[in-house]
């Protein structure tokens, strides 16, 4: 059984207690049974009312996200049959004419926040942890069991869409304020009896869009009802609309279905009575469901991205491993990232520079990251003072006596690296591992330097640490399944999402990121307009347009990685991000340090393209359409992770597809570098690589590859 059904002093409680999953979800298992339950509890003359709460710590996590992945292939008339039927039970949970509260113990999301929608009345449990709300654009999907029906039609337009449309999930406190719930309550004892004097209160509750039959009592649709703040058709409401359309056209460049769907829903459901309202939202949610951005967002960046958190990479047979000292060398901009989130994890620090006071100040730089969330109300000072206590700063090596896991991340200089290693690995506890954050040597080279290899790996930070979420792992050639697993259980602790990838020149993300700069720069070459290249990078989805970005990371970095890439013989002088970073170095344009690079950056924080550029790459007479330049920007990406995986640099789609999207901002729309095939449809994207290799050269060519049958 999945829901437990009680009655107590002639109320039914019901509450969602799943065992088949490990939290309440919404499944074609639950639903049912929470369906019967309700009947049960109004055929049953007794019943006065009803309570829907939770017995386990979570109310209702939202819909089983691998139940819509499966029904993706229904056929659609087939999944707006269980969309109805879904809306129909909630339906009637409203017209049934018995009082029903939703008494939230814990966090409730998505479709779980729809079952309380559907209720009569809403008390939650007061606990900042808890989160409430409609986070179903995340995945591509819209609240299709009423949610953007009821909660308009509750709290008004213009404070419903941007809950649905950005999918925020928020506390009890601000739910009430909101008005998401109606009352909160300070123990699970207080809930419970808040919700009985409701029902005993509220005999007979009619929600405010639906009235009494005049000529046969039942309870059925207003067709007047007037959404609070003004329905669709007001000028009100209509303008919200407008403007949160151009908003989500702004920022999506319609590359996303969910909020415009999410729009039309509003705008088209509260212009007619509820039960037509529901019809309509569930044509919309079948749409979004079925959709390819939904099933790659589910699949990549749900159920993908809680497996690698789980480590799903790490090799099998290994018992868990703990870091709990960790030796850092280096307190520079890295170094000093690397020890706050150790330290926010409850990891014993040992931060070590060339002198005391370039240690202390890599600690002080968590203390300027601890007092932003002290400032915010996201830490208090005991807290934040107990998590600094973490953080040693020294010069000495000795200090790193009996670390676990030391990581280097000293200039990026083999010399530099080789001395390092060598004077601190001596410190490590028995069988302690070693890591590199280099962004750009190989591993197995620096692994060389080290006495015992096998216990080196590559631990490949971005930054800046606090806020992104990837880590990469390097295997070297003799990295041990052993280091690699003490690496991911490191990774792990301090929550953030590990990819595992073999040993390569850039690695992974650092060799696709340098394809989509210099596809940048072989536009210019072209003689494309570099704002038309830029736009065309933001229509496509990618966060930065490929030269902003190439003056961020800075072009003396990219003609250091471009002449040792031709000093090993992996490329030649003729390779464009060569000649291109060789001449911006030479003209002193270092990108955005030396506030000169592709664009010019003026005291403020504004910046507009380098006028001189078309000096050196005169504009072509005809410009190219905007889709090609997307397509070149995008196709060029994927190409090189699909070189990865043929080459063996990548050992999991999920890996590359996750590794795209959270390193460099691969769109998440495609599913990530090695989705992108489906996603266009193999057939084609084959066909269009022959196309662009035709026009542009042989980096169109695409290898040979079962990803692509
Ligand atoms: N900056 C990035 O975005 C980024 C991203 C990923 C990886 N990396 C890599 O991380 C490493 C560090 O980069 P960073 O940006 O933090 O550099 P940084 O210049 O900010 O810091 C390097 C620090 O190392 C210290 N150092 C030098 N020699 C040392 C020694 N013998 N013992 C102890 N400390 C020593 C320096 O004093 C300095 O504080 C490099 O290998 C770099 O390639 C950088």
């Amino acid at each position: 059984m999945e829901i437990d059904y009680q009655i107590d002093q002639n109320i039914a409680i019901i509450s969602w207690n799943m065992t088949t999953s490990a939290m309440n979800v919404i499944n074609d298992t639950s639903l049912p049974e929470f369906g019967a339950a309700l009947e049960k509890a109004f055929d049953d003359a007794a019943v006065k009312g009803i309570i829907v709460t939770s017995a386990r710590p979570e109310f209702i996590a939202g819909a089983d996200l691998k139940m819509i992945l499966r029904n993706q292939d229904q056929a659609p008339k087939e999944m707006l049959e269980v969309s109805m039927g879904l809306n129909r039970l909630f339906r009637r949970m409203e017209i049934n004419g018995k009082p029903i509260v939703a008494a939230i113990n814990g966090t409730v999301l998505g479709g779980g926040y729809e079952v309380c929608l559907a209720c009569h009345h809403r008390i939650a449990l007061d606990n900042p942890k808890t989160k409430i709300g409609l986070p179903e654009v995340k995945l591509g999907l819209l609240p299709g069991g009423g949610g953007t029906q009821r909660l308009p039609r509750m709290i008004g337009i213009q404070a419903a869409l941007p809950l649905m449309l950005e999918g925020r999930a928020v506390s009890p406190r601000e739910a009430l304020e909101i008005g998401m719930v109606d009352e909160i309550a300070d123990s699970r004892e207080e809930m419970i009896q808040a919700a009985k004097d409701w029902i005993l209160a509220n005999p007979a509750p009619l929600k405010p869009w639906d009235e009494a039959s005049e000529k046969t009592g039942s309870i059925i649709a207003k067709d007047n009802y007037e959404v609070p703040g003004g329905g669709p058709q007001s000028n009100a409401g209509a303008q919200v609309v407008a403007a949160s359309r151009a908003a989500v056209l702004a920022k999506t460049h319609g590359n996303y279905p969910a909020p415009l769907a999410i729009l039309a829903c509003v705008e088209e459901g509260l212009a007619v009575d509820m039960d037509q309202a529901i019809e309509i939202e569930a044509d919309y949610f079948v749409q979004v469901a079925r959709s390819k951005v939904a099933g790659n967002l589910i699949r990549t960046m749900f159920l993908g991205l809680n497996k690698a958190n789980k480590g799903a990479s790490r090799p099998p047979g290994i018992d868990k491993t703990e870091v709990k000292k960790l030796g850092i060398l280096g307190a520079g901009l890295m170094g000093a990232g690397i020890a706050y989130v150790s330290a926010l994890a409850g990891i014993e620090v040992v931060l070590k520079d060339v002198s005391p006071e370039a240690a202390e100040k890599g600690k002080v730089y968590s203390r300027k990251l601890l007092d932003k969330a002290i400032s915010r109300g996201n830490m208090d000072e005991a807290k934040a003072a107990a998590i600094l206590d973490f953080i040693q700063p020294t010069a000495e090596n000795a200090d790193l006596l009996g670390c676990d896991l030391i990581i280097e991340a000293v200039f990026e200089n083999r010399e530099v690296k080789a001395q390092v290693i060598g004077e601190a690995e001596p410190m490590l506890a028995a069988n302690g591992v070693f890591g590199s954050n280099t962004s750009t040597l190989p591993i197995t080279g620096l692994a060389a330097l080290s006495k015992n290899p096998g216990n080196f790996v590559g631990i490949h930070f971005f930054s800046p640490v606090d806020k992104m979420q990837l880590v990469e792992l390097i295997v070297g050639e003799k990295t041990s399944d052993y280091a690699l697993a003490v690496a991911i259980d490191y990774v792990r602790k301090i929550r953030k999402t590990p990819i595992v990838v073999n040993d390569s020149r850039g690695f992974y993300t650092s060799r696709c990121f340098i394809s989509y700069a210099s596809e940048g720069m072989e536009l210019l070459k072209d003689g494309v307009d570099p704002v038309l290249i830029e736009e065309a990078a933001r229509q496509a989805g990618m966060p930065v347009g490929p030269l902003a970005v190439t003056d961020e990371v800075a072009l003396d970095l990219v003609y250091k990685i471009a002449s040792q890439s031709i000093a090993d013989g992996a490329s030649t002088e003729s390779d464009t991000s060569y000649q291109v970073s060789k001449k911006f170095v030479e003209l002193g344009r270092m990108g955005k340090k030396s506030r000169a690079g592709f664009y010019e950056y003026p005291e403020n924080d504004t910046k507009y393209p380098w006028p001189g550029l078309a000096d050196i790459f005169p504009l072509a007479d005809a410009q190219p359409d905007i889709e090609e330049v997307k397509k070149r920007l995008l196709y060029r990406q994927a190409l090189e992770a699909l070189r990865c995986y043929e080459e063996g640099v990548i050992r999991t789609k999920l890996d590359a597809d996750l590794g795209s999207i959270l390193a460099w901002g691969f769109p998440a729309y495609t599913g990530g570098t090695l989705s992108f095939f489906d996603f266009v449809g193999t057939e084609e994207f084959v066909k269009e690589c022959g196309r662009l290799a035709e026009a542009y050269g042989e980096r169109f060519v695409a290898p040979a590859s079962d990803m692509l049958q």
